[in-house]
């Protein structure tokens, strides 16, 4: 285009080190330097082309992922890239793939749940794409409710096999993303029987086609669901449907790491808990978290440099406009979804070493932090994934009408985004995981048992039930131990009310029924506790770089006191804040955006995506806006012809026919 910097006087007042900036939110100088390298090499790559994306028909479009996929593994090899760089690579790609669940579920699942001979078969054959794999575990009725799964994995002693069978419709694996089209091979959960009995879902590595002509396998049905919500989206993902009739696999394909069936057909429980059966999922809810920071600060640069190009009304003496940006109406939509990006960014990079100590202990058999790992993945992933479909769909109505088109890039990003909110658990089941933590830590209060990691701030019980907070004026809401108080406060005091009224009930379950949309909001409660908390630990960190730590306590107060504001109910209701100090808080707030303004484009630059990543021309980094949509209109496949096809038959007739009865 112009080679015109449009955001140029933007980037020059900037009060902080960009530079320094990017490898905070990379996580580590190593990290910004693989992603920096990786993500080039995919932009300047013509065979990742992506722009075409919305026009093509669902064959074209899958075969066209097929393409880049195949693609990728070659550069992959072509590169001797690493697992790290290979991920990053397949991540900048950005495209939703069997690939994502290849390497994202089936492998983590045989590393989880498979015994050591399993995963020496097994893994280096997944390694090399040897074979291909899926997670096949929700079914045609059954998704949320995973005990109540239907098929049956039925031991053969005679044979020294398990037959796997699906034994209703409803019992059709149905979702499974990569099973449709793709995948040779997939873990499948079943009902484990053994002589009669039924001990419950299990794993089970089932080949489904074959490896010579990629038909499906004796016994097995296969294919895909159909059309998915938006055009291109998620439907370059072949999301599949399966059943099995009488498919007979050897006894050593059940996961048996967690439970195992031996030869004569006895069914043994290892001292692992059952829970790690649900292992994979955990591992892959701690990653949505990561991913929700990637999706958000994605929407966010490109309505952010957008709100800066854009300018409308305030014209004063033939001079410009006002830019967008500058509206506080604007700044109070935006700036929050800012601040939440790196607030999750940092939650995601403090639960990646949650699960990675939870793993370390589990190896050396101890179990003690799995329930907190569970509460904590699925909380924050439910919260994170939430907040982000919404925050996307904000930042599209943040650019106008123009962000409705596809060339913004928002409408896909929001229709592939939008299924974390269901997939890898439905957010409000997961909630209710998280409020059946909370109340049997409350329950535990008066034991003397200690609570401990994300829930230690209940051992303040008696503090926080009656503390007032001593804010005066709104620069005491800059405290940290400020915040903290009344995070801690708020959340302790709702799920202290809900254990309270539970007691009511003489059958508990009736009663977490009845309760269950208050016990949902104790939850969300108590994971915005953790979100704002990691934040504040985060400072606490050695910080480099000239100003970084100052925008990053801002953006860190930003998203407490938004939050503050955006829940004002739950804070005044529980008492934990006055309606005065409320009030405080928001005109804090209204400052701390002012302290924002002149830093907004340096830090959506600090998340470092190129143009080909962002896939969108309102976020485009030179901001060169209109130029680019003109020339972009011209080039949808309606413009190739200036009369279109279907005049003669459809419109010209209709305009002859009014002439006629107009003539009359
Ligand atoms: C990229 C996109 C790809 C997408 C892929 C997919 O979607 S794949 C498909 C993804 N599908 C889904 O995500 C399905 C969502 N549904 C589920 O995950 C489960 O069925 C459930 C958790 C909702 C309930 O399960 P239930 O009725 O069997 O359980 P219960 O409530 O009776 O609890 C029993 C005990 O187990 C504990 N515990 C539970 N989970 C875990 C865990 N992961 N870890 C550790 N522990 C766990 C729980 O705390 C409780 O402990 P307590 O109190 O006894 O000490
Ligand atoms: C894009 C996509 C990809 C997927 N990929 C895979 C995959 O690779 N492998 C795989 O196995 N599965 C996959 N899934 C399936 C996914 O994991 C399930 O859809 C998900 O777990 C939700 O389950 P469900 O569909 O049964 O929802 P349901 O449980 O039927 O939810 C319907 C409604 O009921 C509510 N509800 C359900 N139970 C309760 C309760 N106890 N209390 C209160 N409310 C409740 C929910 O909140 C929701 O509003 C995928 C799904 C999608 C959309």
């Amino acid at each position: 285009m112009d080679g015109i910097d449009h955001l140029a006087d933007e980037r020059n007042k900037a009060q902080f080190d960009v530079d320094a900036m990017k490898i905070v939110w990379a996580g580590s100088r190593h990290a910004f330097e693989v992603s920096d390298r990786i993500s080039k090499l995919v932009a300047a790559d013509p065979g990742f082309r992506k722009d075409n994306r919305p026009m093509l028909g669902r064959n074209e479009l899958f075969k066209n992922t097929l393409r880049k996929a195949a693609y990728a593994w070659k550069r992959i090899i072509e590169l001797h890239l690493s697992e790290e760089e290979a991920a990053k690579l397949r991540f900048y790609v950005d495209e939703p793939a069997y690939t994502d669940l290849h390497w994202g579920m089936f492998v983590p699942a045989i590393k989880g749940q498979g015994t050591e001979e399993q995963q020496q078969k097994w893994l280096p054959l997944a390694y090399k794409m040897q074979i291909i794999g899926c997670y096949g575990q929700t079914e045609l009725g059954h998704g949320s409710n995973v005990q109540g799964l239907e098929t049956t994995a039925t031991f053969d002693p005679q044979t020294d096999e398990f037959v796997i069978h699906s034994p209703t419709l409803t019992s059709s694996k149905w979702w499974p993303g990569g099973l449709g089209k793709v995948s040779t091979h997939g873990v499948i959960y079943a009902r484990l029987i053994t002589d009669g009995r039924d001990h419950g879902v299990h794993g089970f590595i089932v080949q489904l086609r074959s490896l010579e002509d990629h038909s499906p396998l004796p016994g097995i049905t296969v294919g895909d669901i159909g059309m998915k919500f938006g055009n291109g989206a998620y439907n370059t993902m072949d999301n599949g449907v399966l059943r099995f009739d009488h498919v007979r696999i050897p006894r050593d394909q059940m996961l048996m790491r967690v439970s195992q069936v031996t030869r004569e057909g006895k069914y043994m429980q290892s001292d692992v808990p059952r829970q790690l059966v649900y292992g994979t999922m955990v591992y892959v809810r701690q990653t949505i978290v990561a991913d929700a920071s990637c999706a958000l600060s994605r929407a966010v640069c490109i309505a952010t440099r957008y709100s800066a190009v854009r300018r409308q009304f305030g014209s004063q003496d033939g001079g410009p406009e006002s830019q967008v940006i500058d509206y506080k109406t604007q700044q109070n939509r935006l700036f929050p979804l800012l601040a939440s990006a790196y607030a999750f960014r940092f939650v995601g990079e403090w639960l990646k070493w949650l699960y990675t100590d939870v793993t370390q202990r589990l190896q050396t058999n101890d179990f003690s932090t799995l329930p907190e790992a569970h509460a904590c993945t699925a909380g924050l992933k439910s919260v994170t994934t939430t907040a982000t479909a919404d925050g996307i769909e904000e930042c599209r109505k943040l650019c106008g009408g123009h962000g409705y088109l596809c060339t913004s890039g928002l409408p896909e990003l929001f229709a592939v985004y939008v299924p974390a909110c269901t997939y890898e658990g439905d957010n409000i089941v997961l909630l209710l995981q998280v409020a059946r933590f909370l109340m049997k830590t409350v329950s535990q209060l008066g034991s003397g048992k200690k609570p401990v990691g994300t829930t230690s701030y209940m051992g303040q019980i008696e503090h926080l039930m009656q503390c007032r907070s001593n804010v005066q004026r709104a620069e005491d809401w800059l405290k940290p131990s400020a915040i903290l108080e009344a995070f801690e406060s708020r959340a302790a005091r709702m799920s202290v009310a809900c254990a309270q009224n539970l007691t009511k009930f003489t059958n508990p379950e009736e009663g977490f029924a009845e309760l269950s949309a208050d016990l949902v909001e104790a939850a969300v409660a108590h994971c915005q506790l953790i979100i704002v908390s990691k934040f504040i630990e985060k400072l606490l960190q050695d910080i480099p770089g000239k100003g970084v730590r100052e925008q990053l306590e801002a953006l860190c107060n930003i998203y407490a006191l938004f939050l503050l504001h955006k829940h004002q109910g739950d804070f005044l209701s529980t008492g934990c804040i006055t309606a005065k100090q409320a009030s405080l808080a928001n005109d804090q707030l209204r400052s701390l955006y002012s302290q924002v303004r002149p830093n907004a484009i340096a830090l959506v630059d600090a998340f470092n995506y190129t143009d080909h990543f962002l896939g969108s021309i309102l976020g485009c980094y030179d901001g060169n806006v209109y130029p680019k949509l003109y020339e972009a209109a011209w080039k949808d496949p309606l413009n190739d012809s200036v009369v279109p096809e279907g005049y003669h038959e459809y419109i010209r007739p209709l305009l002859k026919q009014n002439l006629r009865t107009a003539r009359l």
